[in-house]
């Protein structure tokens, strides 16, 4: 039986699922990396894919903007379908130091949303991302020598017209990636029981107001994929 908004069949959709937040970008990610990519879930457009990758399923499916919607497609895809491993690969705005196209590995997700302190008892949940998924992507990154830097990220609810001074917050707290999802996803995994990491490339620089090209957050777009692929080999 599909779930309120997967129609996949039991089955269909891998143990591990990298998570996009635009569906299109699943397509294109399973049709470049995936062998054999067979799209297995269309529910209102959010588009999800099983392939393989080195002779083992993996799937690639859309998860939309902000918390509510990752939300509803994470916690579909832990409890109906069982996955036990999600690596969103998604884009965020950049502060301080950090550069244009830079790939940042989230280890904790802040955030201005309620979502884990309604499930928190109204206290502050350490979104944290899963130590196992991240000490491979660190090393996978080596391996395949690309520079990536190990990051504390923000996830808004408001991506425009927030609160005037949570830049400045940001800052002093050494806060350099800000995105819309992190921080739900790993309240999420912490308490589903799956493993959870988010793999974000800059694409705005929130000091210059300068954006990455389209062209360019492609190819950021397969960088973080087969970083996410790469960390998803056993041993
Ligand atoms: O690049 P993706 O994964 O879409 O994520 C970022 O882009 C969207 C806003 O444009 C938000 O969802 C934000 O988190
Ligand atoms: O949420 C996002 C995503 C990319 N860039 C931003 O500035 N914000």
């Amino acid at each position: 039986m599909s779930s309120a908004h997967i129609d996949a069949a039991p089955g269909q959709i891998a143990d591990t699922v990298l998570l996009p937040g635009d569906p299109l970008r699943a397509r294109f990610v399973a049709q470049a990396l995936l062998a054999d990519p067979q799209q297995v879930t269309a529910r209102r457009n959010m588009l999800g894919f099983t392939g393989t990758w080195n002779g083992r399923p993996v799937s690639v499916m859309g998860g939309g903007m902000g918390i509510p919607s990752t939300a509803i497609y994470v916690t579909e895809l832990a409890r109906s379908y069982g996955v036990r491993r999600i690596i969103r690969i998604g884009t965020c705005g950049g502060l301080g130091d950090v550069a244009m196209g830079e790939v940042l590995l989230a280890q904790s997700g802040s955030t201005d949303s309620r979502f884990n302190r309604m499930q928190f008892g109204g206290h502050d949940l350490a979104a944290s991302a899963d130590f196992g998924l991240l000490r491979a992507a660190v090393d996978s990154a080596a391996e395949q020598d690309l520079a990536v830097r190990v990051a504390n990220v923000f996830s808004t609810d408001c991506f425009y017209d927030g609160d005037p001074q949570v830049l400045d917050h940001l800052r002093r707290h050494h806060i350099i990636g800000v995105e819309m999802e992190t921080a739900g996803l790993y309240g999420l995994a912490m308490r589903e029981g799956f493993r959870a990491l988010a793999i974000l490339t800059v694409s705005d620089l929130f000091a210059t107001g300068e954006s990455m090209p389209a062209a360019e957050r492609e190819q950021g777009l397969i960088r973080m994929a087969k970083l996410a692929l790469a960390c998803t080999e056993p041993g």
